[in-house]
């Protein structure tokens, strides 16, 4: 994994692009998630354990928006079920060649993972296989609002018996006080990581319009409106959160 760090947004910009997952990105990215997302070691490890609660034999474990594969490495760590194979998908040129690499060389280390095809394109264009596990790892958050419903219910239709989603998001909350102190204190992680003000502040003016967090109960609401018949949260820290949500 690449170890440079994160510091696109160090130096003041003029004017703050809204954020792409670009080569830029690409090449920080591993530091930009650990640094940013409390708990994002723990959700992906964890993932891993859980996926190889659900995976179905001969079924289709889908990786969605897997950026440089750090899901996708877990489950084939992880998983041991006959027949299952990883597809992973992102719709960022970078991300996925970058993935590639990897990947390869995770084979390269391991025997007997899990196959892989990595695929570059939308998720929301995606036709989905027969799954046993679906992770959304802090990617619903990156889709439109109004097509955030369609895209969980075509993931509920290909959902097998026995199979999970598993969905890690950045939340917002409906209590203010609640809101205010959950983003002050991750404001207080990303300071104690390293981030100065200037970089805090120019992150969030790049995200927020590329970046729209639901609360917990939206999430719940949308899940069971799917179709999905229980949402189970197994993680949060601070104001990101990890559910299984069952078919
Ligand atoms: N419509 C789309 N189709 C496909 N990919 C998309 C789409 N929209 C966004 N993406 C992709 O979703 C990923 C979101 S990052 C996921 C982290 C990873 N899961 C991890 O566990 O390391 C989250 C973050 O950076 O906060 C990016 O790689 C986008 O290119
Ligand atoms: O950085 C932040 O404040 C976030 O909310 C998380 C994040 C992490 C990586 C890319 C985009 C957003």
């Amino acid at each position: 994994m690449s170890k440079e760090p994160d510091r696109l947004f160090a130096q003041p910009l003029p004017q703050v692009p809204d954020f792409a997952f670009n080569e830029d990105v690409v090449r920080v990215f591993p530091d930009m998630i650990k640094r940013s997302v409390p708990g994002y070691p723990t959700i992906v490890e964890n993932l891993g354990v859980l996926a190889a609660q659900f995976a179905q034999p001969n079924s289709v474990l889908y990786d969605l928006g897997s950026s440089l594969g750090a899901v996708t490495q877990a489950l084939r760590r992880h998983v041991r079920t006959d027949g299952c194979r990883v597809i992973a998908v992102d719709n960022s040129a970078a991300m996925v060649e970058r993935c590639r690499e990897y990947l390869n060389g995770q084979d390269s280390m391991f025997q007997e993972l899990l196959p892989v095809e990595v695929i570059e394109g939308d998720i929301l264009a995606l036709q989905f296989q027969p799954a046993s596990v679906v992770a959304l790892n802090f990617t619903l958050q990156f889709i439109a609002p109004d097509e955030r419903l369609a895209l969980l219910s075509r993931i509920r239709q290909s959902l097998l018996p026995g199979g999970a989603l598993i969905l890690s998001e950045k939340l917002r909350f409906n209590d203010p006080e609640e809101h205010t102190l959950l983003t002050d204190l991750h404001i207080a992680f990303k300071r104690a990581n390293g981030y100065s003000e200037l970089e805090i502040a120019q992150k969030r003016s790049a995200i927020e319009n590329v970046m729209k967090p639901d609360s917990l109960e939206e999430h719940r609401e949308r899940l069971l409106a799917a179709g999905f018949s229980k949402v189970v949260p197994w993680f949060q820290c601070l104001n990101f959160a990890s559910l299984i949500a069952l078919p």
